[in-house]
């Protein structure tokens, strides 16, 4: 088990070149945000703008429009009814995240199965929350081209691979991910210490606090990770240093206040960004 240090986010976040425009930044697109849980996919989306991504997009429940845009403009915004237009945009994104408040309905059944049946082997997927929960109990294929990032916490882990938490350690999470799921994806198993699987090595995050235990923080995850690979687009050591990041943010919110709230920790990601891309170090 290799240690992420913040070694990571030197290697990863490398200087805005002066001549780029939000094209080189990369597409988000983020399926998420049901009636119940609109803030989930509203703060998935708000922690990729945060994170650089040069174009973001959630598609939501229409309820969730004004909240979105009351707190970030930059963000566009698409009725997830819009079937036609979701494809659409599926395809043009270089990152999908589904999942954050998604939901278990069956209009959530049919946005997941969409999204599973039009992903190519050029995009990264990101699954987590409910498309999660989805993915565990019914019945849908896995092999999709994409490359996957899953991002269950410990009781999620638990539906996808039948491990219960007790059961869970490195070499019975990584062969239930060889088994399970195709050669390319990563598991970000979250817990206090964070643990990342490929197929072929584990890390083990050293950064965060339980100043993060709060509804919404794994949504803000799932966001951070989506803008690091759309922008530095190597998809395993963007992973590591998203979570090494959130774990930090989290921390220096820590520091002075006793909960970190998702929606304040993700503004301290740019100056932490900036703070590591000057040290960049090939
Ligand atoms: N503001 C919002 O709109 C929020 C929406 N949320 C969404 O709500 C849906 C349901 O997700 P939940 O995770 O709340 O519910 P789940 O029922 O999937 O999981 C929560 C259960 O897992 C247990 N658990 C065991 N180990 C855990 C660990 N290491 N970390 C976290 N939980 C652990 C918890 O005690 C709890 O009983 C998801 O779509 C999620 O994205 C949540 O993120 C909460 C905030
Ligand atoms: N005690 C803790 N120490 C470090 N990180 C924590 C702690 N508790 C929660 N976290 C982090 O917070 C996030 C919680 O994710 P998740 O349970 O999916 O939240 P939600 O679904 O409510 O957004 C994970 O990234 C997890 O590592
Ligand atoms: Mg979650």
């Amino acid at each position: 088990m290799q240690l992420i240090t913040d070694e990571i986010l030197t290697q990863v976040i490398t200087p805005r070149l002066p001549e780029t425009h939000k094209g080189n930044y990369g597409r988000v697109l983020v399926i998420g945000g049901s009636k119940l849980y609109g803030g989930a996919g509203i703060l998935s989306a708000s922690a990729a703008l945060l994170t650089g991504a040069g174009l973001i997009t959630l598609a939501s429940d229409t309820v969730n429009r004004n909240a979105l845009h009351a707190r970030y403009p930059e963000i566009m915004f698409l009725d997830w009814t819009d079937l036609t237009t979701l494809s659409s945009l599926i395809k043009q994104a270089n990152v999908i995240v589904i999942g954050p408040g998604l939901g278990l309905d069956t209009d959530a059944q049919k946005l997941l199965q969409l999204t599973l049946t039009t992903v190519n082997a050029q995009q990264t997927l990101i699954i987590d929350g409910s498309a999660l929960t989805l993915l565990a109990t019914g019945d849908f294929k896995t092999n999709c081209p994409a490359q996957l990032v899953l991002t269950p916490h410990q009781e999620e882990w638990h539906r996808l691979s039948g491990l219960k938490i007790s059961e869970q350690n490195p070499i019975a999470n990584q062969t239930a991910l060889a088994t399970k799921f195709p050669k390319q994806t990563i598991l970000v198993l979250k817990q206090h210490r964070t643990e990342i699987y490929s197929h072929q090595d584990i890390f083990q995050n050293t950064s965060g606090t339980a100043a993060m235990a709060t509804g919404g923080m794994g949504d803000t995850l799932t966001g951070i990770i989506a803008a690091l690979i759309a922008q530095f687009k190597d998809p395993l050591p963007a992973t590591l240093a998203a979570v090494y990041l959130h774990g930090l943010a989290g921390q220096l919110v820590g520091a002075t206040h006793y909960v970190a709230l998702p929606s304040t920790l993700i503004e301290r990601l740019p100056e932490l960004m900036v703070q590591y891309s000057q040290k960049h170090s090939k």
